[in-house]
């Protein structure tokens, strides 16, 4: 242990040095020695000693009890006076400084050394108590409560800052007033004045709280909410020394507790009436509280809900898992909250329901997890709403097939699996043959019908994992997956081909139906889905060329040719608008009189780069795209225009033919057309022929039948163009208006060589006479053809031999009467 400190504070040496040794025998440490008061002063700041042993009278003005009014007061370092001196006024000088200690000289060691004693403990005691009454006054400065401390009568003896503020006084002001003056309690609910429980400790002895809500009215008559207690103070003996009342302002409490009531109910109705399930469930899943919205739309009881969890919604299903994942998440705090649509059952079996569900983790104050709170929102309607758009987006209404959107998809996805396997496939293109002849005659209903009566029989005659797709109008499309020979493909192309020409009988009409088919096979015929679409296109053009009712596999150079056709129909667009197109006129020859009688019009396309452009390369492309019908009409008016030019202006030619193309019968009023041109133009209906071919009144009979009716009623020639290369139906040459027929110049090319086509001719031309019609001849090339034609009689001769095509101011420049009169004299070599 340390010895204790002490300082000396003594004028006279030898005696100064008699206490340092007394003080050192009695195991003190002398700290330090002085000899004035000011020196002590000093030295005691220095050396901080722990009791200071101070003569009153020093060397220097100040004495020792002066000394020691600043040792005390300013260093709080214990004094005890060593004197001989102990008259009244010094004695009172002394007490003033709170001296530990008074001793007269001459003293006794003993009597020195419990002196010291003495004031050392005394001045340990004094230390602790004012420690303890700082931490207590701290405490009581820095605590949120307020605190008022009384005497035994329950007047004020002190007040903390927070006891200031809300009673509004000041603890001077306050101290001993009767606590009850300072402050009034009220009960909140009936605002009745109720006792200060202080009085009522200081009477119990015990600690005394208040039983029901209480309002502090202040003195500045501010009500304020508290909660408040007071205990007695009572000392060892058991004296009553005072009381201490507690109380704290309650209304921020009162406020968060009433926000939170609040909030609560509105939970409580939001959670009850809310239009969509809600529910709180345990961490495991568990159903906490549900309410009726949810039990509406599952069909369960609460009770029946509350007894089970989330997996009686989603059990063993996909989105079983999928919940699990979600909620995972949410408790280990990778996800704040999730929402996710799921596939849930009903009360009532095999009953679906489709749930948008949310859900979020309620975590207390240490951010344990709580509950789940979960919403579910039924979207059956909306869900089956949305398949049913996607359905609709994927197929086509008609049919129920998918469509070409679907259809691509699905494509994509086969070639990508079939290049992964390195296997092949294939897609057949179908287009019904003359489709729209069916929709013109038997109506649309019946075109509706058909078109659905294909797609079943066609879904009967390929296999289960091939798919099939309609692209639009009469066109169908069937992927073929995992072929492994070509063979098959053909094969299941010449199934399909024969299964749509069984007839189908739809609202009492029979009606047998064709289909040509383009394939096109992956990797070898394109490496992606549109290349292999177009291609299996093109070879189903292709098919259609070759006569219709068969398949066609695609070629290299079936691309040439399309690109050459979408040239063709691109600039004929332009041609038509850029005026591009010339009409040219070929003299036809009556044999007898050796008069050029008429001219055919023919169409050439002048074209900026290619030059001049015969039919032979365009008319087939017009007459797929259907730009055969303007082109056509526009032929008709010009060729009309230039006969009634030529009549008016005695030109050489009265009478014009116009070819006539088999669409423009189908998509046209074709009568009323012509009608119109006669009347535009101011030419006769007699001096207008019709050249129209065979093929051309086999594609809709009936309709060519009526409308040629019609011009011959008119007065418009007719004549069979090309005759002898199609049907060749003799019931149409009695049965049809006509008025000629034109053999084909592939006859008569081969006159005189080839006894068969001169055998034909004849015929032809006896038949013609037979039926009453006049024979056109075209072809004519050489004198010998012209003079066997001539033999036969046939009426007109057109060809080479009188005059190429040639624009209208051409002929009327070169065409000389008099020099085919000499061919017909047979002076033409
Ligand atoms: N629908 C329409 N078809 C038209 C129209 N203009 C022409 N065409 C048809 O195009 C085909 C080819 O016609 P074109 O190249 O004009 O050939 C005609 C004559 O130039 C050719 N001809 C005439 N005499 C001879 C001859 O002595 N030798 C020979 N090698 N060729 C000759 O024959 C064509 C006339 O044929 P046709 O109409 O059958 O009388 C052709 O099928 C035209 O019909 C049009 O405006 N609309």
């Amino acid at each position: 242990m340390l010895a204790n400190k002490i300082m000396i504070v003594e004028d006279e040496g030898i005696i100064a040095m008699d206490m340092r040794s007394q003080l050192e025998g009695f195991g003190y440490d002398v700290v330090a020695t002085a000899f004035s008061g000011q020196e002590a002063i000093t030295l005691a700041s220095r050396h901080r000693p722990e009791l200071v042993m101070m003569d009153i009278v020093l060397k220097g003005s100040m004495d020792g009890i002066s000394a020691a009014q600043t040792i005390t007061k300013s260093l709080h370092i214990p004094v005890i006076f060593l004197t001989a001196y102990s008259d009244p006024a010094t004695l009172r000088r002394a007490k003033t400084t709170g001296a530990y200690g008074y001793l007269i000289k001459p003293f006794r060691p003993d009597e020195l050394r419990a002196s010291i004693e003495v004031a050392l403990y005394k001045h340990q005691l004094e230390r602790k108590l004012k420690e303890s009454e700082q931490w207590f006054a701290k405490t009581l400065h820095c605590i949120s409560d307020a605190v008022i401390a009384t005497d035994a009568d329950g007047k004020i003896r002190f007040m903390n800052p927070v006891a200031e503020t809300v009673t509004g006084c000041q603890l001077e002001q306050a101290k001993g007033t009767v606590v009850s003056e300072l402050m009034t309690l009220l009960t909140e609910s009936n605002r009745t004045v109720i006792e200060n429980p202080v009085p009522k400790a200081l009477r119990s002895l015990a600690v005394t709280g208040l039983d029901c809500a209480t309002i502090l009215v202040t003195r500045s008559g501010a009500e304020l909410p508290i909660d408040n207690g007071a205990a007695p103070i009572i000392d060892d003996d058991g004296t009553v020394l005072g009381a201490v009342l507690v109380f704290r302002d309650v209304s921020a409490r009162r406020r968060m507790e009433n926000l939170l009531r609040e909030s609560e109910e509105r939970f409580h109705s939001a959670f009850d009436f809310a239009a969509i399930g809600m529910a709180l469930a345990s961490v495991n899943k568990r159903f906490l509280q549900v309410n009726s919205s949810l039990c509406m739309i599952f069909g369960y009881s609460a009770e029946e809900l509350l007894a089970s969890g989330l997996q009686m919604l989603t059990h063993g299903n996909d989105y079983d898992t999928l919940l699990d994942h979600y909620l995972r998440q949410v408790l280990s705090d990778e996800l704040p909250s999730f929402q996710v649509e799921v596939e849930c059952y009903h009360k009532i079996p095999g009953k679906i329901i489709w749930a948008l569900l949310s859900a979020s983790l309620v975590r207390n104050a240490a951010g344990k997890p709580q509950y789940f709170i979960i919403q579910i929102q039924d979207i059956t309607d909306r869900k089956y709403a949305e398949q049913q758009l996607i359905y609709v987006a994927n197929h086509d209404p008609l049919t129920g097939l998918l469509n070409r959107a679907q259809f691509h998809d699905r494509l994509t996805q086969t070639i990508s699996s079939a290049r992964r396997h390195a296997s092949k496939l294939a897609l057949m293109f179908l287009d019904l043959d003359r489709f729209k002849l069916i929709n013109d005659t038997l109506g649309h209903r019946v075109g509706d019908l058909l078109l659905q009566a294909v797609s079943e029989r066609l879904k009967s005659s390929i296999r289960i994992n091939d798919t099939l797709a309609r692209l639009g109008g009469d066109e169908f499309i069937v992927l073929l997956s995992d072929i492994y020979h070509i063979d098959d493909v053909a094969r299941i192309a010449q199934k399909t081909i024969e299964a749509l020409t069984q007839p189908f009988t739809l609202e009492d009409n029979d009606i047998v139906i064709t289909a040509s088919v383009g394939i096109s096979v992956f990797p070898d015929d394109g490496e992606n889905s549109q290349n292999l679409m177009m291609n299996a296109d093109t070879a189903m053009y292709l098919a259609k060329d070759r006569g219709k009712n068969n398949y066609q596999f695609y070629t290299a150079e079936m691309t040439a040719r399309s690109l050459e056709r979408m040239t063709i129909e691109r600039g004929l667009r332009h041609a038509l608008t850029h005026y591009e197109l010339k009409v040219y006129y070929q003299p036809q020859i009556d044999s007898t009189s050796g008069r050029a009688v008429s001219v055919e019009a023919l169409v050439r396309w002048q074209h900026p780069e290619w030059g001049f452009v015969y039919p032979d390369r365009f008319i087939a492309v017009a007459e797929e795209t259907g730009l055969i019908v303007p082109i056509g009409i526009w032929v008709l008016r010009t060729a009309c225009l230039q006969a009634r030019t030529w009549q008016e202006n005695d030109g050489p030619f009265t009478q014009v033919a116009v070819n006539l193309s088999p669409r423009q019968f189908i998509e046209t009023d074709l009568f009323e057309t012509i009608k119109e041109v006669l009347a535009e133009t101011g030419l006769k209906p007699c001096c207008l022929e019709l050249e129209i071919t065979e093929s051309a009144i086999m594609q809709d009979p009936e309709r060519t039948l009526q409308v040629l009716q019609q011009l011959h009623k008119l007065g418009v020639r007719l004549s069979i163009d090309d005759f002898g290369t199609g049907y060749s139906s003799l019931t149409y040459l009695r049965k049809f208006p006509v008025h000629s027929v034109k053999i084909d110049r592939s006859f008569v090319m081969d006159i005189p060589g080839d006894e068969d086509c001169m055998t034909l001719v004849r015929a032809i031309i006896a038949l013609a006479h037979e039926l009453k019609l006049k024979v056109t001849a075209e072809g004519v090339e050489t004198g010998e053809q012209m003079a066997f034609l001539t033999t036969q009689q046939c009426e007109i001769l057109q060809g080479y031999l009188f005059s190429r095509p040639a624009s209208a101011e051409q002929l009327e420049t070169d065409f000389n009467t008099a020099a085919l009169k000499t061919f017909l004299s047979g002076n033409n070599d």
